[in-house]
């Protein structure tokens, strides 16, 4: 399987992330993409290419320009505000009763253009962001060109970013441009599987209103878990895209076999939706290890979702998303690849 892989993921390494009530060393870190590479040279997974630069026109097929221009200056409009000794974070939200008002100073600008504290942004941000989603749109132009599975090695990760917000470590949803991508050279409908431990609300919002994109996704209930407030069986897409949202939330400790058999269920979505192309946001914090996540996939239960998946028989990309429990990450994300071809 074709890998791109570009190693300008490591500008981004945050100095911390606020959670648990306090700022705490970040878990999306580079060693994620190490480990993972480490272990595909290790199998013989595929060949390693580096992303093509698809530029500014390519982002705003899915993000909002007013965001875009934001994520390119942060950094420099906080360093000229607080210097260059703290990551910027935002500090108030436009919730309720407040309004969503684009305000000038960088702290209400990153608020207002942020969905939580946990995602720093640093001086190497911009640059990471962007090679990460090059990194996607690489890995979907190789299966429009007929190769049939391709395997985006990128950090950050994308799928909690929404056409104009960053959070849960995303700043650019990185498997929406993929799918857009594959519209773009000529399919008609492109399937989003999500099987990260989190819900993909980002990528559930980008495409909501949308048929040309089914968004299914299998993750921790919101009522208990990041990102809290979407996500929701009762979620199925709005106007045109009634019908091509699907939620399947499921509960703290949830075992291989309710997992699998919620996949299942997601894949027979799937193929009654006949798509040209399947994008798989593929995180593996679903991991019984996982040091923030709280289901029960063992290692030996990774390569039978690749095997599933196989079995849609469609041009797959494979795009990173998340997975903290570094030394296990490689084996587990790489398992799932070899499941999916035959390994
Ligand atoms: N005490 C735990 C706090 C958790 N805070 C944020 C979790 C973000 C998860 C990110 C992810 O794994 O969904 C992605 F795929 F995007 F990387
Ligand atoms: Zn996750």
């Amino acid at each position: 399987m074709q890998i791109v892989y570009s190693a300008d993921h490591a500008r981004q390494h945050g100095r911390g992330e606020l959670t648990d009530g306090r700022l705490m060393p970040v878990v999306e870190k580079p060693a994620r993409a190490e480990m993972v590479l480490k272990r595909a040279q290790e199998v013989g997974l595929g060949d390693i290419m580096p992303p093509r630069d698809f530029g500014r026109e390519a982002l705003v097929r899915i993000h909002r320009p007013d965001y875009l221009a934001f994520l390119e200056g942060a950094w420099a409009e906080w360093e000229a505000e607080r210097g260059g000794e703290t990551d910027c974070l935002p500090l108030i939200w436009p919730v309720r009763n407040l309004r969503a008002v684009c305000p000038t100073h960088i702290d209400g600008k990153v608020s207002y253009y942020a969905l939580d504290a946990g995602t720093p942004i640093t001086p190497g941000t911009w640059t990471a962001a962007r090679a990460s989603a090059n990194v996607a749109m690489t890995a979907a132009d190789l299966v429009a060109d007929g190769t049939r599975a391709a395997f985006a090695l990128g950090r950050p990760p994308g799928h909690h970013a929404t056409a104009d917000q960053l959070g849960g470590y995303c700043f650019l949803n990185n498997a929406a441009l993929a799918a857009q991508r594959l519209l773009d050279r000529g399919a008609e409908r492109v399937a989003v599987l999500d099987v990260d431990y989190h819900h993909g609300n980002g990528t559930q919002a980008i495409f909501e209103d949308r048929a040309d994109v089914l968004f299914c996704s299998l993750h921790a209930d919101p009522k208990q878990e990041f990102p809290y407030f979407l996500g929701h069986a009762d979620e199925t897409g709005t106007g045109a895209g009634e019908g091509y949202t699907v939620n399947a939330p499921l509960p703290w400790g949830t075992t291989a076999e309710a997992w699998m058999a919620a996949l299942e269920r997601l894949c027979q979505r799937i193929e009654s939706y006949a798509p040209d192309a399947l994008v798989v946001s593929l995180g593996v914090d679903t991991y019984k290890g996982d040091p923030i996540s709280r289901f029960a996939l063992d290692t030996s239960d990774f390569p039978p979702i690749g095997a599933r998946l196989a079995k849609l028989a469609l041009p797959t990309t494979f795009v990173m998303e998340g997975g903290y429990a570094v030394e296990e990450i490689g084996v587990n994300a790489v398992g799932v690849l070899q499941g999916f071809e035959g390994g």
